[in-house]
């Protein structure tokens, strides 16, 4: 688990070229909206789609955190939807298929160089093998910017490699396992790609419970659908909450104060499950 005391079960992408879409992501149980300003609108949408989302994000929004995947900074572009963006005050930026660290220091001076405010977050995707090969790298920019997230984009992934992913991807696990790693090392979240195809229920929550088993901390959504699945799959069982006020209870006891280490059912209990039980307590209660 990361330090975020937020919760990051879902993350629908809404394509902001899409009106309708957009409409609807206002009433959606996702815990995160990435509004998409890249591979889903086509370059000659693109400026269409970013005053559509201009004015979207001008009028009252929901709870949901609110964050912005804009085109890549080396293209007019990027540095168009960086602006609108940071206008906008959203949560986050989303920077597609980082491959170095310098990527992030160049986002994060320009938001300096906006006097964007310091809670604007940067996510990164990383969805090229050389972003896979550099995530320990990426991740460890989380110590000089304002780096909050890595977000796998398995399409990219498979086209960059030609990889024939079998049903459950177990081809993909290492490099999944590689950027779940850099994260949980920096201590930043770290979402797990999409599953294409939005109708198969059964195929998704299969995939979302591997995700979940791989520590990821949510997944990325194309569709409104997936929504429920994967806050029910990242989001803490009735028994890892039960287990968590147990633990917190147990540490309050008098009988146990000032100690590290307690027994409970059985089990033994240190401070570091304490600390662990407090924040999904609070991450629960937000
Ligand atoms: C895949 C879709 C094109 C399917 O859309 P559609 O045919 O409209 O589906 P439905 O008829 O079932 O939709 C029902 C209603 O839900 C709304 N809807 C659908 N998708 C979304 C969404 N993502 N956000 C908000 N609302 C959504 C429809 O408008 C319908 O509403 P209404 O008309 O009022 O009844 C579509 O789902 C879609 O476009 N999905 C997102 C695609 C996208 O953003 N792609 C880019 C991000 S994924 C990516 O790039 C991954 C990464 O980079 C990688 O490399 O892997
Ligand atoms: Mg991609």
């Amino acid at each position: 688990m990361t330090q975020a005391d937020f919760s990051a079960r879902s993350a629908l992408f809404v394509p902001a070229a899409n009106a309708r879409a957009l409409a609807k992501s206002t009433q959606l149980p996702a815990d995160t909206l990435i509004f998409d300003l890249e591979d889903s609108a086509a370059p000659t949408e693109k400026a269409a789609a970013r005053e559509n989302l201009r004015q979207h994000l001008a009028a009252p929004r929901s709870t949901a955190r609110h964050v912005v995947r804009i085109n890549s900074l080396t293209t007019p572009e990027g540095t168009e939807d960086l602006l609108m963006a940071r206008g906008a005050r959203v949560d986050a930026i989303l920077l597609p298929k980082v491959e170095k660290a310098g990527e992030l220091a160049e986002l994060s001076q320009a938001l300096e160089q906006t006097d964007a405010p310091p809670e604007l977050a940067i996510w990164a995707m990383v969805e090229t093998p050389k972003g896979i090969l550099n995530a320990g790298a990426l991740a460890a920019m989380q110590l000089a910017y304002r780096l909050e997230a890595l977000v796998v984009g398995p399409n990219d992934i498979v086209a960059a490699t030609n990889l024939r992913p079998s049903a459950g991807r177990a081809e993909l696990v290492p490099w999944l396992a590689q950027i779940v790693l850099a994260a949980k090392a920096a201590e930043i979240l770290v979402l797990d790609g999409v599953y294409n195809d939005f109708r198969d229920r059964a195929g998704f929550e299969a995939e979302c419970t591997q995700g979940r088993a791989m520590g990821f901390d949510g997944k990325t959504l194309i569709h409104p659908d997936q929504i429920e699945p994967a806050n029910l799959a990242f989001g803490p069982t009735a028994d890892e909450l039960a287990q968590a006020q147990e633990i917190v209870a147990a540490f309050a006891d008098p009988a146990n104060a000032g100690r590290g280490v307690i027994r409970l059912g059985g089990r033994m209990v240190e401070l570091l499950h304490l600390k662990k039980a407090q924040r999904l307590l609070r991450q629960k209660s937000l």
